[in-house]
C-alpha cells in the first residue's frame, strides 16, 4: 500500500499507530484485579514530565495497524478491553469501539481527555492534565475521574476537575509513582478527611505485570 493510502486509513481511524498490545490485570481505578487486554495506541502531545510511557508519544515510531487485526486478536483474549496510549483520542475512535463492539467487547478508554471524545464506550476513565485541559463534554461522560498527584497542589486541581464532573463519576486520587512515597501519606490524609475521593494505586506495578 501506498504512504498517502497509510496515512489516509489513519486519519480515518481504520488503521492505528500500535506500540503494544498485552493481556494483563487491570491495575488501576475502579476495574483494578480485573483481566483486560490492553490496545496501547502511539502518539501524545501533552507531555506530562512524569509519563511513565514516553516512548509512546512519538506516533511516527509505532507501525500502523488494521484495526479489523488488533480487533480479532483482542477477541481471543478477553471480553473486556482497555484501549490507552498514548493518548488515543488523537485518533478517531469510532472504527475501533465499533468494531470492538460488534465482537460483543467491553470498551474501556483510558484519557487525558485533550482531544475530542470518539468512540463508542462502556467505561471512560478521565486523568485530566494542567498542560492540556479536557474539552466539555466529557466530563459528562466520564464514568472515573482519576488525578495523578506529584504534589500538594495537585489536590486543588482535583478539587476543580472534580467540581466539572457528573454527579456519578467515581474520583480517584492516584499517586505519581516516582514520589509515591512521598505524596500516599498526602492522599491518605486527604482521602480521609475528604471522603468523597478513593485511593487509586498503580496495582500492575507492585504485582510486576504488565
Ligand atoms: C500512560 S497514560 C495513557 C492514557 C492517557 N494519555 C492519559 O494520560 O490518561 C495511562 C494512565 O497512567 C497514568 N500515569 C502516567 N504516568 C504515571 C505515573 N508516573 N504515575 C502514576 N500514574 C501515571 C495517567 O494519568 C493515565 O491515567
Ligand atoms: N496493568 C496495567 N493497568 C493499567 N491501567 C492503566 C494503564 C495504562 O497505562 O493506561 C495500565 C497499564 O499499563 N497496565
Ligand atoms: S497524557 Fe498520558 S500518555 Fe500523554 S504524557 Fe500525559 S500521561 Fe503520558
Ligand atoms: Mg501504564
Amino acid at each position: 500500500m501506498k504512504n498517502v493510502e497509510v496515512l489516509e486509513k489513519v486519519n480515518k481511524g481504520v488503521y492505528l499507530p500500535l506500540m503494544e498490545e498485552f493481556y494483563t490485570i487491570q491495575g488501576e481505578g475502579f476495574y483494578k484485579g480485573t483481566a483486560a487486554y490492553f490496545i496501547r495506541v502511539g502518539g501524545c502531545d501533552v507531555g506530562c514530565h512524569w509519563c511513565d510511557v514516553k516512548e509512546s508519544w512519538n506516533a511516527e515510531t509505532h507501525p500502523p495497524t488494521d484495526i479489523e487485526h488488533i480487533v480479532a486478536n483482542a477477541a481471543t483474549y478477553s471480553d473486556t478491553i482497555v484501549v490507552t496510549g498514548g493518548e488515543p483520542l488523537m485518533w478517531n475512535m469510532e472504527p475501533l469501539t465499533t468494531a470492538l463492539k460488534n465482537k460483543g467487547l467491553k470498551t474501556h478508554i483510558e484519557t487525558s481527555g485533550a482531544y475530542t471524545l470518539t468512540g463508542n464506550w462502556d467505561w471512560i476513565c478521565l486523568s485530566p492534565k494542567k498542560n492540556k485541559l479536557p474539552e466539555g463534554v466529557i466530563y459528562d461522560k466520564a464514568h472515573e475521574l482519576k488525578v495523578i498527584v506529584y504534589n500538594k497542589h495537585d489536590l486543588i486541581f482535583a478539587e476543580e476537575q472534580a467540581a466539572k464532573t457528573n454527579a456519578d463519576c467515581i474520583l480517584y486520587l492516584q499517586p505519581e509513582w516516582s514520589v509515591r512515597d512521598k505524596v500516599v501519606p498526602m492522599i491518605v490524609d486527604y482521602v480521609m478527611k475528604n471522603p468523597k475521593w478513593k485511593v487509586s494505586l498503580q496495582t500492575h506495578k507492585y504485582l510486576n505485570i504488565p
